[in-house]
């Protein structure tokens, strides 16, 4: 079997390692750069990488199509005046759903069978480097096929994608850029206009940058997602996001209400609605974007604290998946993060720092 994949980035290069040692499988990266060919054959991603797109695609059973949204469309059509392997699906892995069906049902394929997909995993991360085979674990997979797609290709696509270790679903694409731009693309604007705020007063204040720590950098962690990538992700679904924004004033609104009247009672009704319904969000990737368990250790600035810290914790068995400064500055004590992959893990990591440490959990 051949799989072709076409921009083997962070998704395509992580769909590659998914694919690569299935039995019989034969994985062809594509990329029209000469440099990033071989960066994907360097870095073992892929079993074959060219530049030319009717070499990666002849008898091709599988194309992904794993390019920024806004080339989505241009690859699809490109693809479609060569020579393809009978019987050939394709599919893409964009944020956005409801502009590439509508654009693959113009094309009436003959014998060719696109079906629209997207991975509901990723990170603020980009480029094959960021890759991994464990990204999809236990996330969503949506496909959006529709009521002319054979369910024979649905099938065939969905057992490939068993490697992923995803769990697949239908949803109807304009349903998708509803949810998706509520749950990650209107996210994504906030968190970015959000650090843009803070950004502007640190530039008469230096002390933002200084005490922006723990709770700022994680609501915000999506602001360092890929420029580009999102730039076409927003734009084109851009109807939805002009809606989903004029609530979000409304919502904004409601706060300034609530903050002129002095209104604790309505504040609090407004963090237990929160604190209830993301309670009731599963946890479910358990790849390397697992849920973090995080400790807080003062630390004194003195050379090789970080190294100890982590041998003590290599003594006692206890996995460390992360640790950061967060905060270090001559003369003062720094403020160090522990991340581990279980709460247990976290929990003997305090019973055994908390003598020497100063140790807290947010
Ligand atoms: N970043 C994320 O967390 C997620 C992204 N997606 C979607 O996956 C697709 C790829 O995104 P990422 O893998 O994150 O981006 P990426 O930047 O890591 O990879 C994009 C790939 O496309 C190539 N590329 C960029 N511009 C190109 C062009 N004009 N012509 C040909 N190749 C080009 C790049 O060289 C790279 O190999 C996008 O459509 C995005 O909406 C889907 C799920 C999650
Ligand atoms: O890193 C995160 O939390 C994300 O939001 C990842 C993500 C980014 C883009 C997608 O289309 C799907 C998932």
């Amino acid at each position: 079997m051949k799989i072709t994949i076409f921009g083997v980035g962070l998704i395509g290069g992580s769909l590659a390692l998914c694919f690569k040692d299935i039995p019989g499988v034969t994985v062809v990266g594509h990329s029209p750069n000469e440099k990033s060919v071989q960066t994907m054959l360097d870095k073992g991603v892929v079993h074959h990488a060219t530049t030319s797109m009717s070499e990666a695609v002849r008898e091709a059973d599988f194309i992904f199509l794993c390019v920024p949204v806004s080339m989505l469309e241009t690859y699809l059509e490109q693809l479609t005046q060569l020579p393809l392997k009978s019987g050939c699906i394709i599919t893409d892995v964009g944020s956005t759903k409801a502009s590439i069906a509508e654009f693959a049902k113009q094309l009436k394929l003959e014998d060719i069978y696109f079906i629209g997909g997207h991975p509901m995993a990723g990170s603020e991360r980009s480029g094959i480097e960021a890759a991994s085979y464990l990204l999809f674990e236990n996330a969503y997979y949506v496909l959006t096929p529709d009521s002319s797609t054979p369910i024979d290709a649905v099938n065939q696509l969905t057992e490939l994608l068993k490697w992923t270790r995803a769990q697949v679903i239908h949803v109807d694409p304009d349903r998708h850029d509803q949810i998706v731009g509520a749950i990650s693309h209107l996210p994504h604007i906030i968190a970015v206009a959000l650090v843009n705020q803070i950004c502007d007063y640190h530039e008469q204040e230096p002390l933002y940058k200084s005490l922006a720590a723990g709770g700022f950098r994680d609501i915000t962690r999506i602001a360092s997602s890929d420029p580009v990538i999102w730039r076409d992700i927003l734009i084109n679904n851009k109807k939805v996001l002009l809606e989903l924004l004029s609530n979000w004033n409304d919502q904004i609104s409601d706060f300034v209400q609530l903050l002129e009247d002095s209104n604790g009672d309505g504040i609090e009704v407004q963090f237990k609605k929160a604190n209830q319904f993301r309670k009731g969000i599963r946890e479910r990737r358990k790849g390397i974007i697992a849920p973090q368990y995080d400790i807080y250790l003062d630390i004194p600035d003195h050379p090789g604290v970080i190294g100890a810290i982590a041998t003590e914790l290599g003594n006692h068995q206890i996995n460390l998946s992360n640790v950061e400064i967060i905060e270090s500055r001559e003369q003062v004590p720094g403020i160090c993060r522990l991340s581990f992959r279980s709460s247990d893990a976290a929990d003997q990591a305090i019973e055994l720092l908390q003598s020497k440490y100063s140790v807290h959990q947010l």
